[in-house]
């Protein structure tokens, strides 16, 4: 489990975590999003004691990681997967840091079979492309089969054998009751990752919840509706604070009302619907409408750049 609590950096005159709280429980995959500079590099260093807060706590199973008796058997961290030393091949890299924190030669083997790098165990790490470097660095971090596991965008040049490897693995470790604190920018890869979900933006958290939560909450949800008498069916729908709309391609989607209340105000209106569907908003719409007052670094052209 980590707690964090009025956690706040300050670098100069820069706040950049300013006063946050959070917890992430066991048993789930917790998301950590937000955009460029947001945050979540310093939060999760600060949680790994790389970072001196400049106020509040941030404590991993009720300690600071400074004072866990054994950290790399509690904490297991993916920030830099260029930090291991480029002239060790993989497996004396694994060995060393097993060997300083008194992990057994068994147990190198195992997280090099579970990471895939058992085939390039002898090479030299320098000479690693940017996913196997990936993988030794989670390696590295399940060394100590740790309680709780931090990676800061482990699918970073991975290609998407490796991706899906890593949602799999992510949630096997949430099964077995981990707790997984995840950050990246993979939207797509988040959603069919994450139970749980906490966003953050210049430094303050804009939420903080499940996966389902979150989006429902940032995203408006609608109804689409087909019938063959569209404006008799526009007519009934439409009231205070009911936004009715057709699309191009004939249907109509409503806002505000539920599929049961689109339903039977039809019924009662003797209109007979082909569909009724409640349609539900996607991680990145809700990510885009959360962060959109938020974003520190955004680009000035449209995202085509063709037509600005
Ligand atoms: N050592 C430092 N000195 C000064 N400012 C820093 C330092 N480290 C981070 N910052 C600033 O703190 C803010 C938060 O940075 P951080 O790296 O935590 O964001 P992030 O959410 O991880 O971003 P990204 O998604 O780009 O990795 C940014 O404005 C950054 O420029």
């Amino acid at each position: 489990m980590i707690r964090v609590q009025t956690l706040t950096k300050r670098y100069g005159d820069k706040t950049a975590v300013d006063g946050i709280d959070f917890t992430v429980r066991p048993g789930k995959v917790t998301g950590f999003l937000g955009p460029n500079g947001a945050g979540k590099s310093t939060t999760m260093r600060m949680i790994v004691g790389l970072d001196q807060p400049s106020a509040g706590i941030a404590e991993v199973n009720g300690r600071a990681y400074r004072d866990l008796p054994a950290p790399l058997r509690e904490v297991g961290v993916l920030l830099d997967a260029r930090a291991a030393h480029r002239r060790r091949t993989a497996y004396k890299h694994l060995l060393s840091i097993a060997a300083t924190h008194g992990i057994g030669r068994a147990r190198v083997g195992e997280v090099m079979e579970l990471t895939g790098i058992d085939a390039v165990a002898t090479r030299r790490v320098g000479g690693f492309s940017l996913g196997m470097g990936q993988r030794l660095g989670i390696a590295a971090a399940l060394l100590g089969d740790p309680q709780t596991v931090i990676l800061d965008e482990p699918t970073n040049g991975l290609d998407p054998e490796g991706i899906l490897w890593i949602r799999a693995l992510l949630r096997q470790l949430a099964a077995a009751g981990k707790t997984v604190l995840l950050s990246s920018h993979l939207m797509s890869e988040m959603a069919q990752t994450a139970d749980h979900l906490i966003v953050i933006g210049r430094g303050a958290i804009l939420a903080d919840g499940s996966m389902r939560d979150v989006i429902t909450g940032a995203t408006p949800s609608s109804v689409r509706v087909r019938t063959h008498e569209v404006e008799r069916l526009m007519a009934a729908l439409t009231a205070p604070g009911v936004t009715v709309s057709i699309r191009a391609d004939g249907a109509i989607d409503v806002e505000h009302l539920s599929a049961e209340q689109v339903a039977s105000t039809a019924a009662a209106a003797g209109i007979v619907l082909h569909e009724v569907t409640s349609v539900e908003g996607s991680l990145e719409d809700a990510y885009l409408a959360l962060t959109a007052a938020a974003t520190e670094y955004r680009a000035t052209t449209s995202p085509s750049g063709a037509n600005s």
